[in-house]
């Protein structure tokens, strides 16, 4: 997270009032994370994790995410689980938005993973893609391929004040991956921002996923491809061979890729690098006034984005033949 939004006692308290937790003890705002307003909250009941949502989380997709822990929980991922008030609802109001708590995870991210945290994180995501197969909701990704355009155009004539060429460098990578985008990979619920953030350890075991807020139906290659760039480069974003065997490995001995996945794995790669560089570039740009927030650099996605572009095929990653 980040605060956006700061939270009076009084409504705090009232909004407890609804819920079977006991009294307020303490609420305190996180620093990290930037989409939604996160707080720790602690209860009568215990621990747990007050959101707020803010601009990219439409309310009307809130469902999709709740019952998606919830069914994911059910078949063994250890993710958060919402709240219920007292009427049954995990979704309430707070503040002017969309709130929910949710169950606090024991663990903590790993800021420079190792190859066993992306071994970890493989053999979790395939888990994650069997456990959601059968998850009857349906979401579109707003951020894919057709989404890319409108949200760079929306700020285009700035691009050269982050990076020389970024302007000329997006529009032709749009127009490539516009062109060559696979569109009948296997497919179903995927987490989308699997980052390190989201990844919870105790050891070298994976304790908690969190933040299922960029959810949805797409293919499952491309969040593999997303968690190989957020996962697999160095600090000076240099691509990690070891990293990117270890994670594509441990994933495929849960859920094997067809060689349509391999084959379109540096396509994919390279939307996966674009997507993070233009939600960092809009945000970068868009810093509300009095957020405590500090925007993520764009820059590092642009030498990802330019690795992939290097790659002839998926033989870079360590797959296909
Ligand atoms: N269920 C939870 N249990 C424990 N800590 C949590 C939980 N949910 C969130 N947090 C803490 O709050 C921080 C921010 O949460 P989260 O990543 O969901 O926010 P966000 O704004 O959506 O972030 P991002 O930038 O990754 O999209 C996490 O890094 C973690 O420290
Ligand atoms: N994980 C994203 C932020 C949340 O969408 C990033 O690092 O750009």
């Amino acid at each position: 997270m980040a605060v956006y939004t700061l939270v009076d006692d009084e409504e705090l308290i009232a909004f407890l009032a609804t819920y079977d937790l006991g009294p307020l003890l303490s609420c305190k705002g996180i620093a990290e994370g930037v989409e939604n307003s996160n707080y720790y909250l602690h209860t009568g009941a215990g621990s747990f994790i007050l959101t707020l949502y803010e601009k990219r989380v439409a309310e009307a997709d809130l469902p999709f995410f709740l019952n998606l822990m919830e069914h994911l929980a059910a078949r063994g991922v250890t993710c958060p689980l919402p709240v219920k008030n007292c009427a049954g609802l995990a979704l309430g109001r707070l503040a002017g938005r969309p709130a929910v708590i949710v169950t606090f995870l024991d663990g903590y991210s790993i800021h420079h993973p190792e190859i066993a945290h992306c071994a970890a994180l493989g053999a979790n995501l395939a888990q994650l893609h069997l456990a959601g197969a059968d998850f009857a909701q349906r979401r579109r990704n707003a951020l894919s391929v057709e989404g890319w355009r409108p949200l760079f155009s929306t700020c285009a004539s700035r691009a050269e004040e982050v990076a020389t060429g970024l302007r000329a460098l997006v529009d032709a990578e749009l127009d490539h991956l516009e062109r060559n985008w696979p569109r009948d990979l296997p497919s179903g619920v995927i987490h989308a921002d699997l980052f390190p953030d989201n990844v919870f350890f105790l050891g070298e075991r994976i304790s908690g996923l969190i933040d299922f807020y960029f959810a949805c139906t797409d293919a499952y290659a491309y969040d593999l491809a997303i968690c190989l760039n957020a996962w697999c480069f160095d600090a000076e974003h240099r691509y990690q061979p070891d990293k990117g065997a270890a994670l594509l490995d441990a994933y495929r001995r849960i859920r094997p890729l067809s060689s349509a996945e391999i084959e379109a794995f540096p396509t994919l790669a390279r939307g996966a690098a674009l997507r993070f560089l233009l939600t960092r570039y809009v945000d970068w740009l868009n810093v509300p006034p009095g957020a405590l927030v500090r925007p993520k650099d764009p820059r590092e996605y642009l030498a990802k984005l330019r690795f992939h572009q290097s790659a002839a095929d998926a033989r870079v990653y360590g797959v296909g033949a």
